[in-house]
């Protein structure tokens, strides 16, 4: 590896052109977005670059140096609701979003820019499932783009704040919202759409970023006479079955390939669905230009305990029995780790990185998870321990790939729930799921979580950090100064190192962190950011445990203090 004088030296030269090239100008390229995690000035991306590595390679703070990581400053971002953005950085502006707000924000001294309300109908929050909350935007030629509670599209003047466009996606009042950030791939926005717990049939949009104008829809469940409709039985439980596209796909920028996750099948009680019914629980390769599949491959046919299958999909080229390929990582809802080719869909690998009893293992030759005795008796009417529970064995609060030493950096969940199915009616826009959930004896001296480092072909953990309390519920960053970011909803942000898992340092910021941590280049210095508001749906599960955590959503930005 660089060492840190060169390295640093590279990065300062390197800011001042930038600087000098971007100062001008006010527009990103699509160059600009693809390049996004080689330019440290700017996080142009979800997921610090489109193949969601969520790894940085500033290491100016490290492991040394972290003991100096101080706050510079902290803004308000105005909203009670909760904060689980993802902040964008581009040309010494922070574009930030909750589900009140969009915000910029300039990265000197922490002013706020300009603050734009969205506004959505009071009674929206009806038809959010898990949290009213808001994952990030997307930034292109001068626009930001977000998306709202009530289904809708906005871009925002980048300068100003102002709107430029707002395009309606779909009826909220039929269960269907956005809490995702967009994507923009090869010129078009993409956006996913949430609302699988409600009855709704999941699409992927793709609309044109300077018009709003939808170019493309893609149901996540094929219509009659559409390949993967015979999958479903006859009638139109397909128009109720769920497939929402909720979390932010990762896109191949060369192969110009999107991978986005597919989730749950809807209603949860499977009885009235028999058949694999895809393209649920599944992971889509699309072409951006038409939303067209390329290739698919589904996580859990018949799926029925809320494993959506929407989780960061990572793109990373690794070795695999001696040979280089290109792969997409997936840790899954229901506890195994995914390592798929993502040139043509091959399963690499499926091994269980938690505690897993609703099946004994993936049958390699079919990718299909082999259903235990425990799922057989829920099938069939019985209550069942289930493990993990719907929590998931990892929740959506993103993983980090450092592709230099080949291991996924993450938050895990160890928890398990009572389950059982019940007949349930739809009913347009209310919740349409059929299952009794109930809290399972829980032995206290086991963790209820963990931070881990994780190799993706053995699922085996390099290290593991038992959390006895409270599972994180925040993404990872993970830099090339050896260390691994991540957030408790007590508030702490934490930094790990990421060859041992032990903790180096600690801030505690002033609500609970549910968000996602960034690191930037300004001046030549070397920037953590996090959104800090406790927020989505682990508050509720917590219940006692978070319930005096306060409210209120705030960006706090560190740096190293001058030695
Ligand atoms: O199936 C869906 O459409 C859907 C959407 C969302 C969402 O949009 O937040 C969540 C879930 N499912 C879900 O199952 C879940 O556990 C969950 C947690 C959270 C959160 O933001 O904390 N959202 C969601
Ligand atoms: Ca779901």
């Amino acid at each position: 590896m660089k060492s840190f004088g060169f390295k640093y030296g590279i990065q300062w030269v390197a800011s001042i052109a930038a600087l000098a090239m971007t100062s001008v100008t006010f527009s990103q390229s699509l160059q600009d977005l693809k390049n996004d995690p080689n330019n440290a000035e700017n996080v142009l991306t979800y997921g610090m670059g489109y193949k969601q590595q969520r790894y940085s390679d500033l290491l100016q703070i490290n492991k040394d140096t972290v003991k100096r990581l101080v706050p510079v400053w902290s803004t308000s971002l105005g909203s009670n609701y909760g904060e689980q953005g993802q902040p964008l950085v581009y040309n010494g502006v922070m574009y930030l979003v909750n589900a009140e707000y969009t915000v910029a924000i300039n990265i000197e001294n922490g002013q706020q820019l300009w603050r734009t309300k969205v506004d959505w109908d009071p009674n929206t929050p009806r038809v959010v499932c898990c949290g009213i909350t808001n994952k990030g935007l997307a930034i292109y030629n001068g626009k930001v783009f977000r998306g709202t509670l009530d289904a809708h599209m906005v871009a925002l003047d980048q300068k100003t704040g102002k709107q430029v466009w707002k395009t309606k996606i779909a009826n909220w009042q039929e269960g269907f919202t956005i809490t995702s950030a967009p994507l923009i791939a090869n010129g078009v926005l993409i956006t996913g759409i949430s609302g699988a717990e409600f009855g709704v049939r999941g699409f992927l949009d793709g609309l044109d970023p300077e018009t709003g104008k939808q170019l493309w829809r893609k149901y996540t469940i094929p219509a009659p006479g559409e390949k993967g409709n015979e999958t479903w039985p006859k009638g139109d439980a397909y128009l109720r079955g769920g497939g929402s596209t909720w979390i932010t796909g990762s896109y191949d920028a060369d192969l110009d390939t999107v991978y986005w996750g597919v989730g749950n099948a809807g209603p949860w009680a499977p009885s009235g669905r028999p058949g694999d019914n895809l393209y649920t629980a599944s992971v889509l390769a699309l072409n951006p230009k038409t939303g067209d599949i390329k290739w698919h491959r589904q996580i859990v046919p018949n799926e029925m305990f809320d494993l959506d299958a929407v989780w960061e999909w990572i793109v990373g080229d690794i070795k695999y029995k001696g040979a280089n390929r290109k792969v997409i990582m997936h840790l899954s809802r229901g506890g195994f780790l995914y390592v798929v080719d993502r040139t043509n869909g091959e399963l690499l690998s499926a091994k269980p990185f938690e505690k897993i009893n609703w099946a004994t293992h993936v049958d390699m030759k079919t990718g299909r998870p082999v259903e235990s005795e425990v799922s057989k008796k829920v099938r069939a009417g019985e209550q069942i321990e289930l493990w993990p529970g719907q929590w998931g064995a990892k929740t959506w609060g993103h993983a980090a790939f450092n592709p230099m030493d080949g291991l996924i950096y993450t938050n895990t969940t160890h928890a398990s729930r009572l389950v059982k199915f019940e007949p349930v009616e739809y009913k347009v826009g209310q919740r349409y799921v059929g299952l009794q959930n109930a809290p399972a004896p829980r032995d206290p001296k086991e963790p209820i979580g963990h931070m881990e480092a994780i190799d993706p072909i053995t699922a085996k953990a390099k290290w593991r950090v038992p959390l006895m309390d409270i599972p994180n519920y925040s993404a990872v960053l993970a830099t090339a100064g050896g260390l691994m970011f991540t957030g408790k909803e007590t508030g702490e942000l934490v930094a790990l190192d990421m060859q041992t898992g032990k903790q180096l340092w600690e801030y505690k910021t002033t609500s609970g962190i549910n968000a996602q941590p960034i690191t930037y280049l300004h001046h030549g210095k070397q920037y953590i950011a996090v959104q800090s508001g406790i927020g989505g749906v682990n508050v509720v599960r917590m219940g006692p445990q978070l319930k005096d955590i306060p409210r209120g959503g705030s960006v706090v930005v560190f740096a190293l203090m001058d030695k």
